[in-house]
C-alpha cells in the first residue's frame, strides 16, 4: 500500500513535449516507448495524454546528465538513479527526466525506457514507491518483460484513489 499520494493534476487532458532524444535508441523507438508508458495509466484512469513539439507541456521530457538546468535534482553518472519525475503542479510538476548517462533500449540488454518511464510518469502523476515488489511503483528497477502488462493491482489502487 502506499504511503501516501500527492494531490493529482485536476485537470484529465494532460499535455507532454519531449526537449530531446536519447542517442541509444532510433527517434521512433523513443517515441514509441513514451507513448507506450502513458498508454499504460491512460488504460487505468479518465487521463488522456496529448503530445505536443512546441510550447510548454505539463510534462516536459528530457534526457540530462548530472547537474542540469535550473533543476534543482542532478544525476550521477551511469547506473545508479535511472531518472527522476517531479509530483504535479505548474512550472516542474510532471517534467521528467531520463539520466543520458544510461544504455537506454527497447529490448533486453540496457534500461528499458518503457519500464523507467512508466515508473516515472507515476510519480509525474502523483503516485509515491509501493513496497510490492510486483508493483511498477517499487523503489528499485525490475526488468520486467516489456510485454507483459508492467502494472499491479497496487498501482492501479493508488492511481484509481487519486483519478478514480
Ligand atoms: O524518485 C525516484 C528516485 C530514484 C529512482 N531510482 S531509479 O531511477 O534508479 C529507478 C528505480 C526503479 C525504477 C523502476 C521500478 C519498477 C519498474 C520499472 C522501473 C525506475 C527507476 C527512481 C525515482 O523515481
Ligand atoms: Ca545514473
Ligand atoms: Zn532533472
Amino acid at each position: 500500500q502506499y504511503g501516501y499520494t500527492l494531490p493529482g493534476w485536476t485537470k484529465h487532458n494532460l499535455t507532454y513535449r519531449l526537449m530531446n532524444y536519447t542517442p541509444d535508441m532510433t527517434r521512433a523507438d523513443v517515441d514509441e516507448a513514451i507513448q507506450k508508458a502513458f498508454k499504460v495509466w491512460s488504460k487505468v484512469t479518465p487521463l488522456i495524454f496529448t503530445r505536443i513539439s512546441k510550447g510548454a507541456a505539463d510534462i516536459m521530457i528530457a534526457f540530462r546528465t548530472r547537474v542540469h538546468g535550473w533543476c534543482p535534482r542532478h544525476f550521477d553518472g551511469p547506473l545508479g538513479v535511472l531518472g527522476h519525475a517531479f509530483p504535479p503542479g505548474l512550472g516542474l510538476g510532471g517534467d521528467t527526466h531520463f539520466d543520458e548517462d544510461e544504455n537506454w533500449t527497447k529490448d533486453a540488454d540496457g534500461f528499458s525506457l518503457f519500464l523507467v518511464a512508466a515508473h516515472e510518469f507515476g510519480h509525474a502523476l502523483g503516485l509515491s514507491h509501493s513496497n510490492d515488489q510486483t508493483a511498477l511503483m517499487f523503489p528499485n528497477y525490475i526488468s520486467l518483460d516489456p510485454n507483459k502488462y508492467p502494472l499491479s493491482q497496487d498501482d492501479i489502487d493508488g492511481i484509481q484513489s487519486i483519478y478514480g
